[in-house]
């Protein structure tokens, strides 16, 4: 039983009050730029929100959205997930689970929690006892060929981003094509583009998140 199943059932150690969704993915594929575009479109819609970053070595992430003014930098909270960040949203989520625990205890109304992993390759999955749901990003700039290669996190998130669109003519990708193919390896599962700088695309994915996590 995942965690979400655990909130349904209203039992076991994996209940809570708030659900969690993990955005992960490749370094600079805009996992940041998302969030920063989702907290006001969530704020917009009432949801009570914070933000776990994972970094490396440093808090880079939190400081940034600490320093946005997008969302009460008491909200965020940083782990630095050292050299590998794989460790810390699949083998061992404790930290981060209980970064997520402490912000539920401050924040007791909080309903979401956004996770977003440390930048790494197309192997970072999330596992289901730190998330209800998982978004990986992936970019244009970084290839054409990334949906075909069939990354762990390509195929087995719950939503998956294709962000950058704007870059797509300046890169030679033919997006319709991008698109089409990762839905195929998809077998159809949700498939977005955004371009998260502008904010095309970030209403579809507030969408998701609103109908699959929060049920509303
Ligand atoms: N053109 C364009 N640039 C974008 C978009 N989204 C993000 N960027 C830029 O891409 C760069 C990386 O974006 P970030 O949001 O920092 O990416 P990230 O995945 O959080 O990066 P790491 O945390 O280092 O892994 C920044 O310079 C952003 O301004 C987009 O949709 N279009």
């Amino acid at each position: 039983m995942n965690r979400l199943e655990h909130d349904l059932a209203g039992e076991g150690p994996g209940r809570s009050a708030a659900a969690r969704v993990g955005i992960g993915g490749p370094v600079g594929s805009g996992k940041t730029a998302l969030i920063e575009a989702l907290i006001p479109v969530l704020h917009a819609r009432g949801v009570d929100l914070a933000v776990v970053t994972n970094d490396l070595v440093t808090k880079e992430d939190a400081e940034r959205l600490r320093r946005s003014g997008l969302i009460d930098p008491q909200r965020v909270s940083a782990v630095e997930a050292g050299a590998c960040p794989h460790t810390v949203i699949r083998e061992d989520p404790t930290l981060n689970i209980a970064a997520g625990d402490e912000l539920e205890a401050r924040f007791p109304g909080v309903e979401l929690i956004l996770f977003e992993s440390g930048g790494d390759n197309l192997a970072s999955t999330f596992s289901l006892d730190l998330v209800d749901w998982w978004i990986f990003v992936i970019d244009v700039a970084g290839g054409d060929d990334i949906p075909r290669k069939k990354g762990p996190g390509t195929l087995r998130c719950d939503l998956l981003v294709i962000n950058k669109q704007d870059l797509a003519p300046h890169v030679g990708v033919d997006l319709p094509r991008m698109l089409e193919e990762a839905r195929t390896v998809r077998a159809q599962r949700s498939v977005i583009l955004t371009d998260a700088r502008r904010g095309a695309g970030v209403t579809d994915v507030a969408d998701q998140i609103m109908k699959a996590v929060l049920f509303r």
